[in-house]
């Protein structure tokens, strides 16, 4: 496959009538010599106009992933994905490692994952309007971060492999979740690992639910696995260690509704009469996070 084609093709969509608009915000940023600070909140300082920044990132909503403070305008996104980030933080170590993550967003964890010194870091996701958020706060930051409009589908026939790869909240979306542990496998250097989190239902047996068309709300939900089931999926795809890292319910603290999206959050997607469930009676949406080693010899 050509990316280089495919890069050239998806410039196109930097000029879509939705996007072009926002494109034009991220090019009057102003040049300011700015500190960052990567904690919780990524914090960007410099001499800002506030208002002028605020009425730009406004533009660019929803904002699903951060918080962001730039200046005085505090980006309170839906997530809260500090909380996620500092729950994997204790699994990994970046140092001078190649590193992807897939289903990068705006590249709130990228961002972070600075922290670590990588050898390089090169985000995946394939949404225009999330790049531009991406390239918003970065035009501030100025990290070498790469964001490819591209998605899982593209990683084994990237110019390069990777040691770490993060893919957090993607596979749910896939119809064919094997294909795409394979994808992830391909997309690996020999000795490399992934660090992956998905929905996942309890249970001892080596099963998986299928929701009739929608998951929480989500329309685009097809295999929430039981993490047996997770397993096998993970060792059919190849690898040849599966490690269960953390497990995680979302909480209305993580998931929630702000000013910077618009609709609805988590506590519209659960049964108001019982939060253990989704309004269409499955459970309630619970993690699992997981390390899968490619080889081990
Ligand atoms: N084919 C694709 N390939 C890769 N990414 C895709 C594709 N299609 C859509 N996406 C992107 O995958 C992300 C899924 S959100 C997870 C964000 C973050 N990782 C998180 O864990 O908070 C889901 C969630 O928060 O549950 C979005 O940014 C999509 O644009």
């Amino acid at each position: 496959m050509n990316l280089d084609e495919l890069r050239k093709d998806r410039e196109k969509w930097m000029r879509w009538k939705n996007i072009a608009p926002l494109r034009e915000v991220v090019d009057a940023l102003p040049e300011l010599e700015c500190k960052v600070e990567l904690s919780d909140i990524v914090k960007i300082s410099a001499n800002f106009d506030d208002n002028a920044i605020y009425e730009s990132a406004k533009l660019l909503m929803p904002w699903r992933k951060g918080p962001f403070l730039i200046g005085e305008t505090f980006i309170d996104t839906e997530w809260q994905s500090n909380i996620k980030y500092n729950l994997l933080r204790p699994h990994f170590n970046l140092k001078d490692k190649r590193v992807a993550d897939i289903g990068c967003n705006n590249g709130y964890y990228m961002f972070r994952m600075q922290e670590d010194s990588p050898k390089s870091l090169v985000g995946f996701d394939p949404s225009p309007l999330y790049k531009t958020q991406f390239d918003f706060i970065n035009h501030f930051v100025k990290s070498n971060i790469v964001y490819e409009l591209l998605g899982v589908e593209h990683l084994e026939f990237y110019e390069e492999k990777f040691d770490t790869i993060f893919c957090l909240g993607v596979l749910y979306h896939r119809s064919d979740p094997v294909a795409m542990l394979k994808q992830l496998f391909k997309g690996l250097d020999k000795k490399g690992e992934v660090i992956l989190d998905t929905f996942y239902i309890e249970g001892d047996d080596e099963m998986c639910l299928c929701p009739e068309s929608s998951y929480s709300k989500i329309p685009n939900i097809y295999f929430v696995p039981t993490i047996k089931a997770l397993k096998n999926w993970c060792l059919r795809a190849g690898f040849c260690e599966f490690e269960v890292l953390e497990t995680s319910v979302t909480q209305a603290n993580e998931q929630r509704k702000t000013s910077w999206i618009e609709g609805q959050s988590l506590e519209d997607f659960l049964d108001p009469n019982d939060s253990s469930k989704t309004v269409e009676g499955y459970p309630a949406p619970a993690r699992v996070y997981v390390r899968l080693i490619k080889d081990k010899s």
